[in-house]
């Protein structure tokens, strides 16, 4: 589903964050990467979601080349993709269901399905009861399933997050870890970025290791 074929990412400063990486993602794996700060676990996920573009090779999703994508296309694709991001980018003048809602009004949703759809988003989450609090009254775990509930309120295919337990205590990160596995097991495609290596001593999914933007065998 996920194909990077010889791609580089190399920073206008010269630095190349991804060296020639090759990876084959099935449809519905799950699968961590892991690396040092610095390794391109970041720009890996990045580039699937066009947030960064490439400079070398090609990235396939679902038989399309994303590497070259008309700036026109990239909303399409992204309806496919949710994205949790290291620094969450929550809204702090809207309130938990104005977050979660809005990714759903820029992509045009139908107004009468839209309210439905958050609260099924937030509920997956357990912060229902929370709807109407503002985000600086959250807890950092709550923050993150905010975060979580708007990735996939679009119901998308491939659900990605970097570093998502940054930050947490180890009961928490669980916690957070296994509401990512509830979406694996229902057909997503997910992806996890990590430097925190204790949450995937027992995990049986796939893990990629990146080092100084190269993936170690
Ligand atoms: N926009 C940019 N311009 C120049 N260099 C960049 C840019 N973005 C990232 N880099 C560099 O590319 C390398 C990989 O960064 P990336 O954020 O992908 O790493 P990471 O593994 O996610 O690290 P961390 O765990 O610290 O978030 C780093 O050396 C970083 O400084």
């Amino acid at each position: 589903m996920i194909q990077f074929k010889h791609v580089s990412k190399r920073f206008p400063d010269g630095y190349f964050a991804l060296n020639n990486i090759d990876l084959n993602i099935a449809a519905g794996e799950m699968v961590y990467v892991t690396g040092h700060s610095g390794a391109g676990k970041s720009t890996l996920l990045k580039l699937i979601a066009a947030i960064e573009r490439p400079t070398a090779g090609s990235i396939s999703i679902s038989g399309q080349n994303i590497a070259q994508l008309k700036p026109g296309i990239v909303p399409f694709l992204r309806r496919k993709i949710g994205f949790v991001f290291q620094d969450h980018k929550l809204l702090f003048d809207r309130n938990v269901f104005d977050n979660v809602l809005l990714p759903l009004q820029i992509s045009g949703f139908d107004n009468r399905v839209v309210a439905s759809r958050v609260r099924a988003a937030l509920d997956k989450v357990g912060l229902l009861k929370k709807e109407k609090v503002m985000p600086i009254t959250l807890s950092g775990g709550e923050r993150q399933r905010l975060c979580i509930a708007r990735a996939v309120v679009h119901r998308p295919s491939i659900l990605i997050a970097d570093e998502p337990t940054g930050n947490l205590d180890i009961a928490y990160a669980r916690d957070i870890m296994a509401m990512f596995y509830a979406f694996h097991q229902v057909g997503v495609t997910v992806l996890i970025a990590t430097h925190d290596v204790a949450l995937l001593e027992d995990t049986r999914h796939r893990i990629l290791s990146l080092q100084q933007g190269k993936l170690a065998a």
